[in-house]
């Protein structure tokens, strides 16, 4: 029988970096993703802070195909700087057209691999909290199922396609959904398997697994932690990542 690597024994989970948009809402034609914060690409900081935590054994990254040697690049950089190198995998797989088929490929890339749980983080929020990261990832041991969330802060209004509020819902039961979210391998293929070839477009993770039947539980996150998505958010990222000593 093959010995384990020690360096990867007490190591259980894979996590996916989808990290294959385009970035419209940021416009300007290089992938935000790319673009450079404090000196570095976003990626790389997504990358680097997501190898402090400690059970992870495999990064998976979907990318666009004409991007995967410069992902490639981030990744191994990543790698050395933090010392993982001899401990932790990197495998960067073709993204598709939505986020959901990104992780798709990516979860296709983990199957096979001996880990129990699979995180899922968005490759644009860099500034995420790593004690609910780990808190998160016991809750979904135990549960099956949990995500970094924040309760919102402003009154939440439905609005019909006219502009007019039809309803004003709970603000205490709203919560934003953040990443990583984090699930037991088994459960998180059998809630894609059951999808099968449905249309069904999930813009989060826990969606997929929500509509397998699986509850799926929320822990604290933090408004810091937010999504890269239009330009000023890159500023924030930049000061925050600073503040925190990520450069
Ligand atoms: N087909 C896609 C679309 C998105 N993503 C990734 O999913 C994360 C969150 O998506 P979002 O912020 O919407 O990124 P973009 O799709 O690039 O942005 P936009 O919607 O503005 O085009 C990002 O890390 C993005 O690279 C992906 O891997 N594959
Ligand atoms: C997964 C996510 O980041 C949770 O908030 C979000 O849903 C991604 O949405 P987007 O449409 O890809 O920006």
């Amino acid at each position: 029988m093959a010995k384990m690597n020690p360096e990867k024994s007490n190591k259980d989970a894979g996590v996916i970096i989808p990290s294959a948009g385009t970035g419209v809402r940021m416009g300007g034609g290089t992938p935000k993703q790319f673009l450079e914060i404090n000196g570095m690409p976003l990626l790389a900081h997504t990358i680097r802070r997501i190898l402090k935590i400690s059970c992870l054994r495999k990064v998976v990254i979907p990318s666009s195909p004409d991007l995967s040697e410069r992902t490639r690049d981030i990744a191994h950089e990543g790698l050395e700087s933090s010392g993982l190198s001899g401990s932790v995998d990197i495998a960067v797989v073709a993204g598709g057209d939505e986020r959901m088929d990104s992780v798709r490929n990516g979860l296709h890339a983990l199957k096979d691999d001996d880990i129990t749980m699979i995180l899922v983080h968005d490759a644009v929020r860099p500034c995420f909290p790593l004690d609910a990261v780990e808190q998160a990832i016991d809750e979904a041991r135990t549960s099956g199922a949990a995500i970094i969330a924040v309760p919102a802060r402003d009154t939440v209004k439905m609005v019909d396609g006219n502009n007019v509020i039809t309803s004003t819902p709970d603000r205490e039961r709203v919560w934003l959904a953040q990443t990583p979210q984090v699930f037991r391998k088994e459960l998180f293929v059998r809630a894609y398997d059951k999808l099968g070839d449905k249309a069904y477009l999930a813009t989060d993770d826990a969606s997929v697994v929500e509509q397998a039947g699986y509850p799926v539980r929320v822990v604290h996150g933090t408004h810091d932690n937010i999504k890269v998505t239009y330009r000023p958010d890159l500023q924030f990222a930049g000061i925050w990542l600073k503040a925190n000593g990520e450069a």
